[in-house]
Parts: structure tokens; sequence; C-alpha cells
């Protein structure tokens, strides 16, 4: 299976990507400039963590109009695997990939920490690796990590299963404790904790890799 990083100017996430994907999955990986305006041939994206521009005007709002957002967008209309990861989570609603926004901590601060999470959702490409109602540990670093949605868009989160992983703490002021959630087709995923700070027990946590598990357990199903 062959997944595409893309890398913004700005992204600090993407070596840690390509190595949950290289070393921990064993699979293969390439580093996409943000310039890049094809992304032929992949089997999965992954929108890193990070700084995109500097967080100038909101997170991940002037990463949407980047060169590669086209190739981006056409690919999660193929169906393909997309997953952004806390800066990419960003990038992926202010595109208007995902639904609602990500707004200042509700302390002000940024937030730092393993963080104990459940899975809300096991039956997606993303996470059927783990059992249902799994709870899971991974690591947060953000400053706007906090979901915002409204009232009808959260109501039909909840009817189509869209909310995929929740907080048991809710560090940051979210909504309805959300850390992560897909698109209604399921297959463009966001989410705040970072999978690939987790990826062997030698250092701290390997729960992440029941993400990456779950992406390349679909695609051979579907090959
Ligand atoms: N680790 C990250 O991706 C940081 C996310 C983002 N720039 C924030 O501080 O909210």
């Amino acid at each position: 299976m062959k997944f595409a990083v893309i890398s913004f100017p700005g992204s600090n996430c993407d070596e840690d990507l390509y190595y949950a994907i290289v070393d921990g999955l064993k699979e293969e990986a390439e580093i996409i400039p943000h310039t890049s305006t094809r992304l032929d041939g992949f089997d999965a994206v992954l929108v890193p963590g990070g700084f995109s521009y500097g967080d100038y005007l909101r997170t991940g709002a002037i990463a949407k109009f980047a060169p590669v957002m086209p190739a981006l967008k056409a690919f999660a209309a193929t169906g393909k695997p997309v997953l952004g990861i806390c800066n990419g989570f960003q990038i992926l609603t202010e595109a208007g990939l995902l639904p609602g926004s990500l707004q200042h901590n509700t302390n002000m601060q940024f937030i730092c920490e393993p963080e104990p999470l459940r899975v809300a959702n096991h039956n997606t490409m993303f996470t059927n690796d783990f059992a249902a109602d799994a709870h899971i540990t991974l690591p947060i670093a953000h400053g706007e990590g906090n979901y915002y949605c409204d009232a009808d868009t959260l109501a039909s989160l909840k009817a189509n299963n869209q909310i995929v992983f929740t907080y048991s703490d809710n560090p940051n002021g979210s909504v309805d404790d959300i850390a992560g959630i897909m698109n209604e087709q399921g297959n463009v995923l966001g989410m705040m904790p970072h999978p690939e700070r987790a990826v062997e027990s030698l250092l701290g946590s390997s729960d992440g890799l029941g993400v990456f598990r779950s992406l390349l357990a679909t695609f051979t199903r579907t090959v």
C-alpha cells in the first residue's frame, strides 16, 4: 500500500508520519510537497500536523489555497482514504472536506499531553482494527483543537455515525467531546490526537498503529 504524506511550509509531523508508515506499518510512503499538483498512484493521502504557513489568519486557512489542494479534493472524491491529523484536520475543515471548525482551546493554552480517548465508531476504514468502544491513549499537541459545529451539523454527524473518536476528559472544550470525525462518505477522517506519535510501545504507546493497520486491512480487502 502506498501512502502520500503532504508537506506544507510549517508542517512538522510529516516525517513522523513517514516513519509510522515505513517503520511502523512496513508499507510504502512518499513525502509530497505542497506545490505538487498530482496525487496519482497513491492508495491513501495523509495530511500531517504542524503549523502550516505559521498558523497565520487561522490554522489551515492559508494551506487551503496551496497548489496541491485541488489534487487532494479530487483524490478524496474517488473514495480513497484521506487522513488529516491535528493541523491536517484543521486544513481539511478549512478546505470544506470536513464540516465544522477548530477553535482556540477554551483555556487559551497550547496543550501537549497523552490523552485518553474512546473509539466511538470502529466500523470505519480508519478504525476497524480497534475493538468496539475501545479506550486508547494518543498524544495531543495543539492550541486550536476545540472542535465546533452548529446544532444541525452535530445532529447529522451523530445520525450518520461520523463521530469516530471522543475525548474521555475533553481537554479543549470540543462540542460533544469530539476528537475526530469523518465525512458522510466515510473516506475522509480528521482527528486532533496524533496516532503517528504512538506507533511503538518503547516510546509510550502503540495505540496509534491501529489507525494505520485499519487502513491497510481495508486496502487489502479491496484489491
Ligand atoms: N501539532 C499540530 O499539528 C499543531 C496544530 C496547530 N497548529 C495548533 O496549534 O492548533
